[in-house]
């Protein structure tokens, strides 16, 4: 526990090994990370470098066989290693996650409507109503237009924008206190990345919601984190805020990726964007 409030997602020495017993690889080795509510953290470094497989071990969601050690403190409980049950009772209701690609989150054939209630329904025992009147209120702080006539609406009639900012409102369903989002915009156009990244600067404050932005893109971090780590080959080489990281990396690693950064976004720039759903997305 730090100084300030404790971390709603604490992990300590993470170590992740693929493979089967007698072959097995880190592709984790020794993570250390603290996600504090109302923040963004960033978790940045190369293709391959662990990121993926660090959000993955918080959710037990590793491809098998594996095997995962350290520790993992979910508002203080130890969440590594739970299964059946204990882990349900985590996974989507205290912990969330989106993926690049939204259809991983959302069902072709059901209407937004029903993916929605379905899920509060299900999780919080709401009357039909009541997890209609939920289903619009979080379409609403996703910010999709005409939620009223969303909810009866498919998947595949959204925008890809669109389609991720509903992920992220099944993600936000059960109103968990953390919420792993990798590389969320990455399969989205450039003008309407901005937008969802600055959704999820708002949730995070809005909802005093923990969330970690993984992402092999810098410039995705300038724009939005308000903590950033580096990793590299399975470990953190560096944690900063983001100023300090942009502007005074201590790492050779940090520096190195900066350096390869276009001005703009090294010097802190951000991607721009806005607070509300550009045009293009709807
Ligand atoms: N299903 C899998 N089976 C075996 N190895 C895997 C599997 N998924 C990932 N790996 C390996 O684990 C290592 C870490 O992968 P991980 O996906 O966590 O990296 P990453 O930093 O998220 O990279 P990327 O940005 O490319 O997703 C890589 O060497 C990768 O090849």
């Amino acid at each position: 526990m730090s100084a300030e409030s404790r971390a709603a997602l604490s992990i300590r020495d993470l170590v992740v090994e693929l493979g089967p017993p007698d072959s097995r690889r880190a592709v984790v080795d020794g993570v250390d990370l603290d996600l504090r509510a109302g923040r963004v953290h960033g978790l940045a470094g190369e293709s391959g470098s662990g990121k993926t497989m660090t959000a993955l071990a918080v959710l037990g969601l590793l491809p098998t066989p594996s095997r995962a050690t350290g520790s993992i403190l979910l508002d203080g409980e130890e969440i590594l290693g739970l299964r059946g049950r204990r882990l349900s009772a985590i996974r989507g209701r205290r912990v969330a996650m989106v993926f690049q690609d939204p259809s991983a989150s959302l069902h072709p054939q059901l209407t937004v409507g029903t993916q929605l209630t379905d899920h509060v329904r299900r999780h919080l025992r709401l009357s039909r109503s009541a997890a209609r009147e939920r289903a619009v209120d979080l379409l609403t702080q996703v910010r999709v237009p005409r939620p009223e006539e969303a909810l009866a609406r498919y998947p595949h009639q959204f925008s890809g924008g669109q389609r991720q900012r509903i992920a992220i409102a099944v993600a936000l369903a059960c109103d968990p206190d953390v919420l792993l989002a990798d590389e969320p915009t990455t399969a989205l156009d450039v003008t309407v990345q901005a937008g969802v990244l600055h959704l999820l600067r708002d949730l995070a404050e809005q909802r005093d919601l923990a969330v970690l932005l993984v992402t092999h893109d810098l410039g995705v971090m300038s724009a939005v984190a308000d903590d950033v780590a580096v990793m590299r080959h399975g470990a953190i080489a560096e944690v900063a805020p983001r100023e300090q990281l942009f502007t005074a990396p201590a790492h050779p690693y940090t520096r190195a990726l900066l350096d390869a950064l276009p001005d703009r976004i090294a010097a802190g720039a951000g991607t721009g964007g806005s607070d509300t759903t550009p045009e293009d997305e709807r």
